[in-house]
């Protein structure tokens, strides 16, 4: 397996990581050197042939890093600027010195320092940003982002708030590469920030791996990281019945492919068998399009309730093309009757729209709501305006609704009600297609039915389900999606 770590850490915990590596004999001026030397190297990678580089430097820690960084890019013979942020003697700390150790020249902040340049460091603001961006920052921010130069930002892209992944106000730096360390912060893998950022590297620089156990965290890059161990594997011993028995609930005969798209999804990621449960008026549609997934004919909520009590189908999932109204409602409650993992999705979260009480008081332990974000806010409403970024609203929302929570998106996230966050960013634009819901559905079912637990099932579902779209790419339709999971898998059994 990889060895990206996959813990994300808030701003205040990086606090306390400092805090650890100094209480454990690190000095904070060897993290800043180091910090420092791995910005010069990404640098380096980035532009092999010296040119024209400025370095705007802020009043904190991150422009002290950019010193460090000015200091190795000159010692190599790179023409070097500092631009400086308010005055040198106003520096602090482990700041001061590292501009003290910097012979070069350096000019005050202003969109003036930016002529000429080739490459620009964003050292202005970091982690410590706790407002919005105001003067001759703005202005030079501003002025940066115009710019043709390319632009690497140390830790995070000034402006960018680091716990919340968006500007205060919209305006941060639009890097190009941005370099961050120890461990990821939510700016990082949240939108809009990703976007600001570019690609990031991580790096390691001298803070000890057991400030993580310390730290605790409960937010995650979602990946094999997260969820490898838990995943399912091929047993040789195993027969069918092992690997679960899925249903997936059927609309009424004119909306019947959004049963079949999530069963065809369940069945590839291994579930062993797969039903659909089709109102009898619908038997007849469904069984012409399906043949290794099984079609149940069923009648009303208490139909299904009847279906479900053989006890061999252990996961079900109900929503896609049912409808929304009573109907759907009694028939989910069937379902979570029926004690069964479980997976509801569209019409199934709509149809709970002003009613959520019930359903939040019954049993949804075993179940992942599957909300993009018109369903989210029609069963949190005013939840995603409310918090503070989309880690605290999806947090809030598996704790009121005391089940797994995913809300889909660009940095689909899902929440446990025990607190653990995954964000996925594996996720290309083409995945906005109609039917890849279901199919999303589909895979969290069949990991449901082979035992995973919901929070590690929906996290590893949703980066198969991105890992499958990047792998078919652009043109990509919903029915494509299933097809990807056998090479996936191949390749993942591998490396977990
Ligand atoms: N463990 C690590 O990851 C290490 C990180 N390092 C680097 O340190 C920075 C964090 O440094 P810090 O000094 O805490 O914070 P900043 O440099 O980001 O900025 C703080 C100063 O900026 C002032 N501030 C903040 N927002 C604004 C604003 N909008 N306008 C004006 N001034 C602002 C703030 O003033 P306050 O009055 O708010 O206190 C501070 O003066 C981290 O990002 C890394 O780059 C270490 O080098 C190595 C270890
Ligand atoms: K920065």
């Amino acid at each position: 397996m990889h060895d990206v770590p996959h813990e994300i850490i808030t701003v205040a915990q990086m606090y306390a990581a400092d805090r650890f590596a100094a209480e454990h004999g690190v000095p904070t001026l060897n993290l800043m050197e180091a910090a420092g030397r791995a910005v010069a190297d990404l640098v380096l990678r980035r532009k092999p042939k010296p040119g024209p580089v400025v370095v705007l430097c802020g009043p904190g820690n991150n422009g002290g890093d950019g010193f460090v960084v000015a200091r190795l890019l000159k010692a190599r013979g790179w023409p070097v600027t500092v631009a400086l942020l308010g005055a040198r003697d106003a520096l602090k700390g482990d700041a001061a010195i590292n501009a003290g150790r910097w012979s070069g020249e350096t000019v005050p902040l202003s969109p003036a320092a930016l002529a000429g340049a080739e490459l620009v460091v964003d050292a202005l603001y970091g982690a410590g940003l706790s407002r919005l961006l105001e003067g001759v920052a703005r202005d030079t921010v501003m002025a940066l982002n115009n710019h043709t130069a390319q632009v690497v930002a140390i830790d995070v892209p000034s402006g960018l708030h680091g716990d919340l992944g968006r500007a205060y106000d919209g305006l941060c730096v639009a890097a190009d590469a941005t370099v961050t360390f120890f461990r990821k912060k939510p700016a990082h893998v949240l939108m809009p920030g990703r976007i600001a950022c570019g690609p990031v590297t991580l790096a390691q620089i001298g803070i000890p791996d057991e400030a993580i156990e310390a730290i605790k965290p409960a937010l995650f890059v979602n990946g094999k990281r997260l969820w490898g161990r838990a995943y399912p594997k091929p047993d040789p011993r195993a027969h069918k019945y092992a690997h679960g028995h899925a249903v997936v609930v059927s609309g009424p005969a004119h909306a019947t492919g959004a049963a079949r798209l999530a069963a065809r999804g369940a069945l590839r990621i291994g579930a062993g068998l797969v039903s659909v449960a089709s109102p009898r008026a619908a038997v007849d549609v469904n069984a012409k399009h399906l043949t290794a997934i099984m079609v149940k004919p069923f009648d009303g909520a208490e139909g299904l309730a009847q279906l479900l009590s053989d006890k061999r189908y252990n996961a079900v999932a109900i929503g896609p093309g049912v409808g929304v109204g009573e109907a759907t409602r009694a028939m989910v409650y069937a379902v979570l009757d029926s004690d069964r993992a479980a997976v509801l999705d569209a019409d199934a979260l709509t149809s709970f729209a002003g009613e959520t009480e019930a359903l939040f008081g019954s049993a949804l332990g075993k179940s992942v709501l599957t909300p993009h974000e018109g369903e989210f806010e029609r069963l949190f409403p005013g939840l995603l305006k409310s918090s503070s970024s989309r880690i605290d609203a999806v947090r809030t929302a598996a704790a009121q609704a005391g089940c797994v929570v995913l809300l889909k998106g660009p940095d689909t996230t899902v929440a446990a009600p025990d607190g653990r966050v995954s964000i996925n960013t594996n996720a290309p634009p083409y995945l906005g297609t109609a039917g890849s819901g279901d199919v999303l559905a589909g895979f969290i079912l069949g990991l449901l039915a082979q035992h995973m637990e919901p929070f590690l099932a929906a996290s590893a579902a949703v980066w198969m389900h991105g890992l499958a779209a990047t792998q078919f790419g652009p043109g990509l339709i919903a029915e494509d999606l299933p097809e990807q999971v056998p090479a996936i898998l191949r390749r993942l059994y591998e490396e977990i």
